[in-house]
């Protein structure tokens, strides 16, 4: 399986059914270091970042069973303070076990996680968060070493509402010592379901979902059993190729609130979403029109379906702007979109799509996870055959695409 093959020009139709939220389950399985006992977690989408996580939690002590669509951690006690540096350096979302690494044992030595394709990324806002709890934080030679007796809650406030920073902190303050105030924190659902992960365990978080998060700190927490909420990022790209291929799909296992800016470009473009059958239906009549777009922190319209959208606006009618605010360096996909014919221009932050009658199929590579899933679905639209390799970026945070877009009526197959 070194690369996905996509004919294009089938128009989506059936329904498909959403996994759980990668962004979600990380923390989450972060998370269960917080307290000794059994966790259960369902709803867990099969990625190779899952099992990323997992072999994290397993080197620290946990013990981990997979089962279908669930987890099972069992905590009998921390054994380890430094997650490898091989995780850490494969998965970014490694480092939100500083928090709860901390707050269980005091000490906590991890890699610097680095820049990746979309972004330097630093981590200052975490460690700036967990400082004001109280930690010793030294960074050196690529590591950071954290130290703490007992965690004091304190008022942060984020000069960025970081989904990260904000998560990191959450589970560190679970387990402090008073009450924690994060100030502009992020609002994304996967914060809230964090949140109620904590609150599941015995943990006292509110406000979650609104930029002021309040944690009052608990002596100690115990295991539960939690559903991870469905993936919007997963059902915001179908629905994007639902609506470019000019199909009818209904999307099952979604939270249409989820997705508020999401619908409202795609009904912008001229596509028609209906909430049905538990679902939400999108279908759509070809050509779509040029919107702009501009990404934002939630509830803003999300990065991560940044380069899924540019795919789709590489064919409708007139010329859309993508702004991209969240991170600095999102439009490595712009290059292999234009090797498809694709008529952009990038302008800083800005991305001039100027909308073609067609684009033609090429042999392009996956940069990074979005750019992946944005390279099938122009593939989807593209005339002729278009190759995608490095697909193991894509294994990252969807379960099981080429099988779903088959059961869509797609031509695309794994070589
Ligand atoms: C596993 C996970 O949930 N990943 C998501 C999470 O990533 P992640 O948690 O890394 O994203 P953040 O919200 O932290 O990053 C947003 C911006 O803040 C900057 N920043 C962040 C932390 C910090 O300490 N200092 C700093 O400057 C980042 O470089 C970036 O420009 O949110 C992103 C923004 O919605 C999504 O694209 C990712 O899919
Ligand atoms: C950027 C993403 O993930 P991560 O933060 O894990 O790199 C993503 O899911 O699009």
């Amino acid at each position: 399986m070194e690369s996905i093959i996509v004919r294009g020009g089938a128009r989506l139709q059936g329904r498909v059914t959403i996994s759980g939220a990668k962004n979600a389950v990380l923390p989450i399985i972060a998370a269960c270091l917080l307290a000794e006992g059994e966790c259960r977690l369902e709803d867990t989408p099969r990625l190779a970042d899952v099992d990323t996580m997992c072999g994290v939690v397993s080197e620290l002590g946990m013990r981990v069973f997979p089962g279908e669509g669930s987890l099972t951690i069992i905590n009998e006690g921390i054994k380890g303070i430094e997650p490898p540096y091989e995780f850490v350096r494969r998965m970014r979302a490694s480092f939100l076990v500083l928090g709860p690494l901390l707050a269980r044992t005091g000490r906590v030595k991890i890699a610097l996680p680095g820049g990746c394709a979309i972004g330097a990324r630093p981590i200052d806002l975490h460690l700036k968060g967990l400082a004001a709890l109280g930690a010793e934080i030294e960074v050196k030679n690529g590591w950071v070493e954290a130290r703490a007796r007992r965690l004091q809650g304190a008022q942060i406030y984020l000069d960025f509402p970081s989904v990260g920073a904000t998560e990191n902190i959450m589970m560190a303050a679970a387990l402090a010592q008073g009450v924690t105030t994060i100030e502009n924190a992020a609002g994304e659902p996967e914060i809230v379901d964090l949140a109620n992960f904590i609150n599941a365990m015995g943990g006292r978080v509110t406000g979650a979902g609104t930029r002021v998060i309040k944690i009052e700190g608990v002596k100690e927490l115990h295991g539960t059993t939690h559903a991870v909420i469905p993936d919007r990022i997963e059902a915001g790209t179908f629905m994007v190729a639902a609506a470019a291929t000019g199909g009818d799909v209904l999307i099952e296992n979604v939270i249409p609130t989820h997705l508020k800016a999401v619908m409202a470009k795609l009904t912008e473009a001229g596509a028609i979403l209906i909430e049905e059958n538990g679902g939400l239906r999108v279908r759509s009549e070809l050509p779509l029109k040029a919107v702009d777009i501009k990404t934002m922190p939630y509830p803003g319209f999300p990065t991560d379906m940044q380069a899924q959208f540019m795919a789709l606006l590489t064919v409708a009618r007139g010329t859309s702007v993508i702004t991209e605010t969240v991170f600095e360096n999102r439009f490595m996909h712009v290059h292999e979109l234009k090797r498809m014919g694709a008529k952009i221009v990038i302008e800083g932050h800005c991305a001039v799509v100027k909308g073609t009658e067609k684009i033609t199929g090429a042999a392009v590579k996956a940069t990074d996870l979005r750019a992946g899933a944005a390279l099938v679905i122009a593939g989807l639209i593209a005339e002729g055959e278009t190759e995608i390799s490095c697909i193991h970026h894509i294994h990252r945070g969807y379960e099981n695409l080429v099988e779903k877009f088959q059961g869509l009526g797609a031509d695309i197959c794994y070589r």
